[in-house]
């Protein structure tokens, strides 16, 4: 099997991994609402910790507001520790949808939530549990999967790729899922891989290997949320802005965890808990 044709980004790397780029300072005549508001669905009754975690990534990488949407006891969960957020849909700059979510066991409420996202045309990080539901997608999208959910998305899209496949070839594989799905593709790994359905491809540096640790895919998408929520206007003008959008994510994710780990083993909530510190560093470096 033939993964077919990688395309590589037009423009320079340089400036795709220039985070700062991608990080939105609130100014004077800034609101809550006009800074970016995240529409949430994570978590359940069997993973309510990819909530917490999200939710927190989230409003560290700096948010107008988040909204969640999930099982009560879960929403429970995320107000003890991030009492700022509100509950329940409403107006929303961008969506993140589907972490630690199983989608044979989803609550009605989020499954409602998540078909109205999906439709609303309103740029949406789709992970885990949501990426299944890619086919429903009317706006932007950026997708965020490990080795073997790729393979599996690729699968149930016809593509014949196994996890071995994936991981071999990651910018093929991730360029095939962006190509067939339209939408931005952030393969999560080491290097981390971002291709797009335009043909940009980019493949970031290292990330420390600390990471390989449950939870931290969840804070990475909570990191992109924030992002995306807050560029929402730029990636609906034109949605290649996702690429070095995602990029920007993965490099407060990695500086996060450099942060946490200061060489030695990390959790997944501390990386979330400093992905504000992340920012003010990629700020505050010199250009
Ligand atoms: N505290 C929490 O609530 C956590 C919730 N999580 C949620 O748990 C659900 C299931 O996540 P899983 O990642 O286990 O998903 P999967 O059920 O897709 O993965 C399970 C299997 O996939 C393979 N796999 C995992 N990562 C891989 C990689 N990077 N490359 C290749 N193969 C890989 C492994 O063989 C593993 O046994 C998701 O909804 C996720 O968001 C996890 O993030 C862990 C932490
Ligand atoms: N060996 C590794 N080196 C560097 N980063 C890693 C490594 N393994 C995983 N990561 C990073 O950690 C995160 C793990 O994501 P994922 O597997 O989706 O975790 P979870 O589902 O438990 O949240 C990703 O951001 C990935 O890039």
């Amino acid at each position: 099997m033939t993964l077919g044709t990688i395309h590589t980004a037009t423009g320079p790397l340089a400036e795709l991994a220039n985070a700062a780029d991608s990080i939105v300072i609130p100014s004077a005549t800034d609101d809550k609402y006009s800074r970016g508001v995240l529409g949430v669905v994570t978590g359940s009754t069997q993973y309510p910790g990819a909530a917490v975690l999200g939710v927190e990534a989230a409003l560290r990488t700096g948010l107008g507001m988040l909204r969640y949407c999930g099982p009560a006891a879960v929403g429970e969960a995320v107000l003890a520790k991030r009492p700022e957020i509100v509950i329940g849909a409403g107006r929303s700059s961008a969506w993140l949808l589907g972490s630690g979510i199983d989608p044979a066991h989803l609550d009605l409420w989020q499954d409602e939530a998540m078909s109205s996202a999906l439709a609303s045309g309103i740029p949406c990080v789709l992970d885990a549990g949501a990426l299944g539901r890619v086919g429903e997608l009317r706006g932007p999208g950026i997708l965020t999967p490990h080795g073997r959910e790729l393979s599996r998305l690729l699968g149930a899209l016809g593509h014949d790729v196994s996890v071995e496949q994936v991981l071999g070839e990651p910018a093929a594989a991730a360029s095939l899922a962006a190509s067939a799905t339209g939408c931005t593709v952030l393969l999560n790994g080491s290097n981390t891989t971002i291709c797009s359905p335009g043909g940009l491809d980019y493949r970031m540096p290292a990330a420390p290997s600390w990471l390989a640790t449950a939870g931290t895919g969840d804070v990475l998408a909570g990191i992109l949320g924030a992002l995306v929520a807050t560029n929402a206007q730029r990636i609906r003008d034109d949605p290649e802005t996702l690429v070095p959008i995602a990029a920007a994510a993965v490099t407060v994710h990695s500086l996060a965890a450099t942060l946490s780990s200061g060489g030695g083993p990390l959790v997944a909530f501390d990386v979330a808990k400093l992905a504000g510190d992340a920012v003010r560093h990629i700020l505050t470096a010199p250009q």
